[in-house]
């Protein structure tokens, strides 16, 4: 993968510069040959010899590694130089936040010359710094020689010593220029990167991103000492009690940014709360070390936080690991190698893990590794967002056409029942509803059709006007409903009697009309015989017997409804006056 290419050529870069930066001062071999403990705030012991307590190291070193520790130390450095002259070289400690170093060294007569005072609690003008680094020039006699070094610090007593010609020293200050150059130049085009990413996609994950860089640029240029040099060092006391409070305010925004990235607080809630809870034992424990005012409780308190909060954020990024994408894959190794950096160099500078560039440098390395993949994580996340977005979107569509076709079916059935429920107002508007003939309404218009059609086709037609006789004196003498029941019996028969295409109608009370198309007058004589004895002969109990009066009409020239049925009538009422249970037509009557 490339960013992997790209770290690994970066970490390549450093691991060159720390190599050419260790190499030693040719013809001289020197060592770390004993230490003594020594009271700290004695800032005028000159006679180091006199001191009862030195211990001879028993493995030679170029490092001295205390931790944190209250104490003052002495250093004995046994040197010797090969050449047969004396040799220029520069003393460097490769730590700049040494709170004082006095340098001294022993004349043949064990007298002591103090070569330097040095430490950044010292006015800085008397700190000789060259690069970050405190650093001395001195003579080097030839053949054996010793150089002592008082060192004391509220900060962790390491004391990575160096001892390099004074082109090599130049050397060094180039490699040192190189790696901040690379570290800091390359965190900041990161920043810059990310602050243009903001002002055109305004996302504030990149703003945070960059609070996120530049809390621990401004840590690592304290701790490196930069701070002192560039801006604090009218204020060496500010430069030095500043490291922890840093390293409080990186580990804050770390969260934040972290959080944000992998968007803790909506998707797994309880992790969030987890983070907030170790969020506020932060705030405590930094207000409880501000409250202490100690600085080797700082400097632990903000060292041991630091591993938690790398812990914290690593477990976190391990249970999101994948389910975000790209995003959590990255911010995982991202914080993982953080976490190691820290680890190597906290325990470097508590003195379990042997001081060399590298280890002593793994925080800047992981940060490094770290600050690329989550910016690499930052462009995966607007990816991510942008599919969850468009997958989003596909979503809605998707229940939108659903809720479409759905709505389409609904309105389907609705028109369909709204059609059916329409027919059977259309159908029940035309129909009698106790004999479901159809009702005077639908008569007339089937009358009128027919008219419509003799007319047009010259389709003749019949019609009868059928009365039932003295229903009256039924509905007297039974009741309605048995009346009603006469109704229903004689339009049943009538019914039957006909053929399918006549039309039968309740033209009311206790009157019918039938159409009888393509009929004459003798067709509809011979239907209206039928209805006429099938009624006569059916039981309806408990009526003895019921007839009907029947007026016949046949459709002719120059008629139109009303005289088609005004003749029907006249007819009927000729059938009623002439005796009842009859056919009367224009004709004839029987
Ligand atoms: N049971 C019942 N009776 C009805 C209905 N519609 C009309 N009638 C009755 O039918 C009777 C018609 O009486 P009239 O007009 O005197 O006719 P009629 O008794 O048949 O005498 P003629 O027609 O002269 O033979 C009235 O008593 C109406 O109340 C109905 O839907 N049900």
């Amino acid at each position: 993968m490339h960013i992997h290419r790209w770290v690994f050529i970066l970490s390549l870069v450093f691991f060159s510069v720390m190599v050419q930066a260790d190499s030693g001062l040719a013809g001289v071999t020197w060592h770390i040959e004993a230490i003594a403990e020594d009271q700290p705030f004695r800032q005028h012991v000159d006679d180091p010899i006199a001191l009862s307590n030195w211990q001879v190291l028993d493995q030679p070193s170029h490092v001295l590694t205390q931790g944190f520790s209250a104490s003052a130390y002495w250093l004995r450095l046994s040197l010797e130089n090969l050449q047969e002259r004396p040799l220029s070289a520069v003393l460097m400690i490769e730590v700049p936040w040494l709170d004082y170093i006095d340098v001294y060294q022993a004349g043949y007569d064990e007298s002591m010359q103090r070569l330097a005072a040095m430490g950044d609690l010292r006015p800085y003008q008397r700190a000789n710094f060259a690069f970050t680094f405190p650093k001395v020039e001195v003579v080097i006699p030839a053949g054996q020689s010793y150089l002592y070094l008082r060192v004391e610090s509220q900060e962790a007593l390491i004391v990575p010593i160096a001892l390099v010609s004074p082109q090599q020293h130049t050397e060094v200050a180039i490699y040192q220029g190189v790696y901040f150059g690379l570290l800091y130049g390359g965190l900041l085009i990161i920043s810059v990167y990310n602050v243009f990413l903001f002002l055109i996609f305004r996302n504030r994950d990149n703003l945070y991103y960059v609070l996120f860089v530049a809390t621990f640029i401004l840590g690592s240029a304290s701790y490196n000492g930069l701070l002192y040099h560039f801006g604090l060092h009218q204020y060496p006391k500010v430069a030095t009690e500043i490291h922890p409070h840093l390293f409080f305010l990186y580990q804050y925004v770390g969260l934040i940014f972290i959080s944000r990235l992998l968007n803790i607080k909506n998707d797994y809630p309880i992790v969030y709360k987890l983070i907030k809870g170790f969020a506020g034992l932060l705030v405590i424990t930094h207000i409880v070390m501000i409250a202490v005012n100690s600085a080797y409780f700082s400097q632990t308190v903000s060292v041991v936080t630091s591993g938690f909060y790398g812990l914290v954020l690593f477990s976190t990024c391990v249970y999101i690991f994948g389910k975000r994408g790209l995003t959590s894959v990255l911010a995982t190794y991202g914080v993982f190698s953080s976490l190691i950096g820290t680890l190597i160099t906290t325990l470097t500078v508590v003195s379990v893990v042997p001081y060399t560039f590298a280890t002593f440098r793994s925080i800047e390395f992981g940060f490094v590794i770290d600050a690329v993949l989550l910016s690499f994580a930052l462009a995966a996340n607007k990816k991510y967002m942008f599919k969850v977005r468009e997958r989003m979107q596909t979503y809605l569509l998707q229940q939108e056409n659903l809720k479409k076709i759905e709505l389409e079916a609904l309105v389907k059935e609705r028109t369909e029942n709204l059609e059916s429920v329409n027919q059977k107002l259309t159908r029940l508007a035309v129909t009698d509803e106790l004999t479901q003939l159809l009702n005077r309404s639908g008569g007339n218009t089937s009358l009128q059709d027919s008219i419509n059609c003799y007319y047009r086709y010259n389709r003749i037609f019949s019609i009868m006007m059928i009365d039932i006789d003295f229903f009256k004196k039924v509905n007297d003498s039974y009741g309605h409903q048995v009346g009603d029941a006469v109704l229903v019996a004689v339009a049943k028969i009538i019914k039957d009697s006909v053929r399918a295409c006549d039309v039968c109608c309740r033209w009311g009370g206790e009157e019918f009309l039938i159409v009888c198309p393509e009929s004459d007058m003798a067709g509809a004589k011979r239907v209206a015989s039928e209805i006429l004895t099938k009624v006569r002969e059916s039981k309806m109990h408990p009526v003895e017997t019921i007839t009907l009066s029947i007026g016949l009409a046949e459709v002719k020239p120059g008629d139109d409804i009303n005289s088609v049925i005004a003749n029907a009538d006249s007819q009927l009422y000729r059938a009623k006056t002439e005796g009842r249970n009859r056919i009367s037509s224009v004709v004839e009557s029987s």
